[in-house]
């Protein structure tokens, strides 16, 4: 693992990775690569998750295509260095921030969406001019394969690598030292690896997750609002890690919305769900067996039917769910969707309030002040109103978490700012040493004083006050050379 990691560091040392010409012909044979062997792509997620062609594409292939396109299109705009305001001390100075690249990241992925939680980290990696160690997820092992067997016939060799395998492999690459780890994945594992980047101080972006909560307001369109939340929560079989993970609501909507939902399933999947190419299965049996667990005790307003061979698990809704119970205790991360009943929306902000920090927060409301105010009252890494997931399309818009739900955010420009070192750069001249001598020993009252008008005054118009203060410091100059002070 060492060699391997020191190949990829010798390759980001070769320098080649930096250049804007280079980041933009490689992020094009990536999207070469997912144009080309999209077949294969697809049919690997299949195997792992049991998904259709259609969803792959739309729920993976396009935010890969639309992330790699944003890139191509913005990025030479992004890698060039921005000027900065200055102040009079260094008006005559060259000042910018010159965005550069980290070094040799290493990028954790996740398996409920394989290929785009993995790649799509790649390409802001790559965008920001580093080198790259991709660990897949082991759990969705045909996807890994996939990813493995492509990248290297579509990307540099030594700066992009594959390495394949689970905690054995995953806990000795921890060992060694990066410049950036980017995980996606449970809270737990989370914790391990910022622990384990900690040793080498290495910064770490953690894309975890937690328990979703929606918010239904009795002034809303219901029929539209279930819909919504259905297709949400059963998508992927509920293993998504912003799926709306239980709805809080007065009493008097739950049994409307039990209903509006279940024919809302029969809508999307039809009467015979297991036959339904729209409908995914559990990664593994591990999983199943722990979603199914969290059934024991509650009340099933419909769904709850198994199979294990298969590891299908029907849409299904509890009613009157006690918020002590085991399905309030974690995040679901299957098809089974709570309801839990608050007496309005004052209860509904403590009950968020009083737990961990979610990755997402949903709320439906005509009344566009409640929206604002839950927004206001509450935390969560993102939110959508009267819509769910849709937030993570928008790559204008940060993805993360915040609290025990994860730290950064990726997406467009945001993934490029946490892959680069944003390197302030002061250029100054070894003329008009006159000028520095105010802050050279020994240091005198009348050097303070003008130190602090020279650094902390403040002028309305900024032009003309810039231009006063550069008569001021030429002043000040021809006095300090002069010996006046
Ligand atoms: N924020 C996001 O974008 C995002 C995306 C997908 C999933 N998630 C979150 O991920 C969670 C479910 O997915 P998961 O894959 O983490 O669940 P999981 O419990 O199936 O985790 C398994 C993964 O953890 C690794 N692992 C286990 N022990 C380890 C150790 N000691 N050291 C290193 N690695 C270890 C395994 O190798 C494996 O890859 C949910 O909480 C979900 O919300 C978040
Ligand atoms: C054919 C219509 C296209 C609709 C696009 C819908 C996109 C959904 C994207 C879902 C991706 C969710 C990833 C969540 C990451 C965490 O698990």
């Amino acid at each position: 693992m060492e060699r391997e990691v020191q190949r990829v560091r010798q390759a980001f040392l070769s320098g080649r990775s930096r250049s804007l010409r280079f980041r933009l012909q490689q992020l094009e044979a990536l999207r070469r690569m997912v144009q080309e062997r999209e077949k294969d792509i697809l049919a690997a997620i299949a195997a792992d998750l049991c998904k259709s062609e259609f969803n792959a594409y739309s729920q993976e292939v396009i935010t890969v295509l639309g992330e790699i396109d944003f890139m191509l299109e913005n990025l030479p705009e992004w890698v060039t260095a921005k000027p900065v305001k200055k102040n009079l001390l260094t008006m005559l100075d060259e000042a910018y921030i010159q965005p550069q690249p980290l070094g040799v990241v290493l990028i954790i992925g996740a398996w409920n969406y394989p290929f785009v939680l993995t790649i799509q980290p790649l390409i802001g990696a790559i965008a920001a001019g580093n080198a790259v160690i991709i660990k897949p997820s082991e759990l969705s092992e045909n996807t890994a394969k996939i990813v493995a067997k492509l990248l290297p016939q579509y990307l540099d060799q030594d700066l992009y690598i594959v390495i394949n395998g689970g905690v054995e492999e995953t806990t000795e690459l921890l060992k060694q030292r990066f410049d950036h780890v980017f995980y996606t994945g449970n809270t737990a594992v989370g914790k391990i690896v910022m622990e384990a980047a900690a040793k080498h101080l290495t910064p770490v972006t953690l894309e975890l997750g937690g328990k979703s909560p929606c918010y239904i307001d009795k002034d809303c369109d219901l029929d539209i609002v279930c819909r919504r939340i259905t297709w949400g929560k059963y998508m992927n079989c509920g293993q998504t890690c912003i799926a709306p993970d239980y709805i809080l609501c007065e009493a008097s909507l739950q049994s409307q919305i039990v209903w509006k939902i279940k024919e809302t399933v029969k809508e999307f999947y039809g009467e015979n769900i297991k036959e339904s190419p729209d409908y995914e299965r559990i990664i593994n049996l591990r999983h199943f067996k722990r979603i199914l667990s969290l059934l024991e005790g509650q009340k099933i307003a419909f769904g709850g039917e198994t199979d294990e061979a298969t590891r299908y698990i029907a849409p299904t809704v509890l009613t009157d769910v006690d918020p002590k119970t085991k399905v309030m205790q974690e995040e679901i991360f299957g098809p089974i969707l709570p309801i839990v009943p608050v007496k309005n929306v004052d209860e509904a902000i403590d009950f968020i309030n009083e737990r961990e920090k979610p990755l997402a927060l949903y709320v439906f409301s005509h009344n566009h002040k409640l929206i604002k105010r839950m927004i206001d009252e509450t935390s969560s890494g993102g939110v959508t109103g009267n819509d769910v997931i849709m937030h993570f399309t928008l790559n204008s818009l940060p993805f993360g978490g915040v609290g025990s739900s994860g730290m950064g955010a990726y997406h467009g420009k945001h993934s490029f700012n946490t892959f680069s070192h944003q390197r302030p750069c002061l250029l100054k001249s070894l003329k008009r040493e006159g000028a520095n001598k105010l802050r050279y020993p020994p240091n005198s009252q009348s050097k303070v004083d003008w130190g602090k008008f020279f650094l902390l005054k403040r002028f309305n118009k900024e032009k003309y006050g810039l231009l006063l203060l550069t008569f001021l410091g030429i002043v000040a100059a021809v006095l300090v050379k002069a010996g006046y002070y």
